[in-house]
C-alpha cells in the first residue's frame, strides 16, 4: 500500500485556521490528526471534544484522534460522536487495552494502540490482532517541535516483524519530528502513515511539502 500523510492540526495557526483548513483540504494529506492532551498523562494541554465536532464537515479527510489523555474510555462514545474516524488510546494508559479496542471498534472507529518511546514492541505480542493501527511516538509525547528519537526506525522494523509473524493487519503509524530527513528511513523500515506537524505548518509552502512528503518512495 502507499503510505500516507497525517499532518497534525496542533502545529497549525489557530488564530486563521480558515487558512490552515483550506490548505488541508486542497493538499494531498490523507487523514487529519488530531492531539488531544489533558495535562494529567502529558504535561500540556490542547483542545478537545467541541473543537473536533466544529472541524467534522469543514475538513474533507477522516479524523485521526490521538488520545494522550487518562482513562480514555470514559470518552471514546464522545468522540465518535464528535467524528473520531481513528481513535488512538495509549498502552501506557489502558491497564485493559484488550477491551478498550474491543470497543473503539464496537462503536465503529479504527481501533489504534500508541507506544511511548520507552514502551517496548515486543508488550503487543498479545494484542497486535486486536489493532487496526499501531502508533509509536518518536518523541515524548505532549508537544510539537522536538527532535526525532533514533532508535524510532529499529522499532518500526520489529513492529512490522511483529505484524508480519502474527498475521495482523494493523498499520505503523509514526509521530514526532517527521521530515524530509526522517521519512525515508521511516518508509524503509515499514512505516504505512506519517504524521507531521511542524514540518508541514511551518513550511513556506504546506502544500508542496505535504505533496512531496507523499512522492517519497522507501
Ligand atoms: O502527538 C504529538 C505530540 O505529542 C504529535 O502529533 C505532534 O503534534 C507532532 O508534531 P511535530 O513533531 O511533527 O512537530
Ligand atoms: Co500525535
Amino acid at each position: 500500500m502507499n503510505h500516507l500523510i497525517a499532518p497534525s492540526l496542533l502545529a497549525a495557526n489557530f488564530a486563521d485556521l480558515k487558512t490552515d483548513l483550506d490548505m488541508l483540504n486542497r493538499s494531498e494529506a490523507d487523514w487529519l490528526h488530531l492531539d488531544i492532551m489533558d495535562g494529567m498523562f502529558v504535561p500540556n494541554i490542547s483542545f478537545g471534544l467541541p473543537v473536533l465536532q466544529s472541524l467534522k464537515g469543514k475538513v474533507n479527510k477522516p479524523f485521526d484522534v490521538h488520545l494522550m489523555i487518562v482513562q480514555p474510555d470514559r470518552y471514546i462514545a464522545d468522540f465518535k460522536a464528535a467524528g473520531a474516524d481513528w481513535l488512538n488510546v495509549h498502552y501506557e494508559a489502558c491497564p485493559h487495552l484488550h477491551r478498550t479496542l474491543q470497543t473503539i471498534r464496537q462503536q465503529g472507529m479504527k481501533a489504534g494502540v500508541t507506544l511511548n518511546p520507552h514502551t517496548p514492541v515486543s508488550l503487543l505480542e498479545e494484542i497486535i490482532t486486536e489493532a487496526d493501527l499501531v502508533l509509536l511516538m518518536s518523541v515524548n509525547p505532549g508537544f510539537g517541535g522536538q527532535s526525532f528519537i533514533e532508535n524510532t526506525y529499529h522499532k518500526v522494523e520489529q513492529l512490522k516483524e511483529l505484524i508480519l509473524k502474527k498475521n495482523s493487519q494493523a498499520l505503523i503509524q509514526v509521530d514526532g519530528g517527521v521530515d524530509n530527513h526522517t521519512a525515508p528511513g521511516l518508509l524503509k523500515a515499514g512505516a504505512d502513515v506519517l504524521v507531521a506537524g511542524s514540518y508541514v505548518f511551518r513550511s513556506t509552502d504546506p502544500i508542496e511539502t505535504i505533496a512531496q512528503l507523499k512522492q517519497l518512495k522507501c
